[in-house]
């Protein structure tokens, strides 16, 4: 097949896509992102072996990150396991709704692993979005060791796909969605489901 005839990958924006547009309430550059939910994987305080990973925004639609690998993300002895690789960078680009106050999950992520990622490294991760259609945003990250302009030891494009609130309700287990929409915090109630207060 030549690459005329080739389909576009469903990560690469089409062309004429919207330039996605940072939110007049967005966090200001440099200012931290917290965990959008505590139990989250990814960021949450409330998940021992989770990421914690800590985002803050950046300049237009895009954030930074940093994430520690413990000895609980280990695969292959003293090395980080691909899939939490993954987790971070999902996390790191899941992390642009909040600037664009959408509500979107991951449709698709694509990753490359390109370097081994030891145990006690800090992960530097940067995310932007590069376009919207519709329901959907792309957006691209990687993740850095040494430093955040160290050699990219991941990388990922992906697609993400805006969501009603519904989608959480609707799918969620029972007992986890009462205690979010129950929680006195509006943000933190916000933020649980990416809802924009
Ligand atoms: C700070 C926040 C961090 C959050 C943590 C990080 C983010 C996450 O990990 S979210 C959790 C993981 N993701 C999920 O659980 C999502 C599960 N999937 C779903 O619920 C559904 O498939 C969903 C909502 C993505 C799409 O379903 P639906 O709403 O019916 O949309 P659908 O009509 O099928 O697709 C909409 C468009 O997206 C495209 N699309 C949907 N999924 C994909 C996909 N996997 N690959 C490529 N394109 C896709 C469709 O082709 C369609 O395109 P077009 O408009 O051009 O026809």
């Amino acid at each position: 097949m030549s690459a005329v005839e080739r389909p576009r990958p469903a990560t690469t924006p089409p062309p004429g896509a919207e330039v996605p547009v940072r939110h007049p309430d967005a966090p200001a550059p440099g200012v931290s992102l917290g965990a959008h939910y505590d139990e989250c994987f990814g960021c949450g305080a409330g998940q021992p072996h989770g990421l914690q990973l800590e985002a803050r925004a950046g300049e237009g639609v895009a954030v930074t990150a940093e994430f520690t690998v413990k000895p609980a993300h280990q695969g292959a002895p003293g090395l980080a396991h691909g899939g939490v690789l993954a987790t971070a960078l999902d996390e790191t680009l899941g992390s642009l709704n909040w600037l664009m106050h959408v509500i979107t999950v991951t449709g698709r992520l694509e990753t490359d692993f390109v370097r081994p990622v030891p145990v006690g490294t800090t992960l530097h991760l940067d995310a932007r979005a590069t376009a919207r259609v519709g329901r959907k945003v792309y957006c691209t990250g990687t993740g850095r060791i040494g430093g955040p302009d160290g050699p990219v030891a991941v990388r990922a494009d992906a697609l993400f796909i805006e969501v009603k609130v519904d989608h959480f309700i609707e799918n969620g287990r029972e007992e986890e969605i009462r205690a979010a929409m129950a929680d006195p915090d509006q943000t933190r109630r916000a933020r649980a489901f990416e809802v924009n207060p």
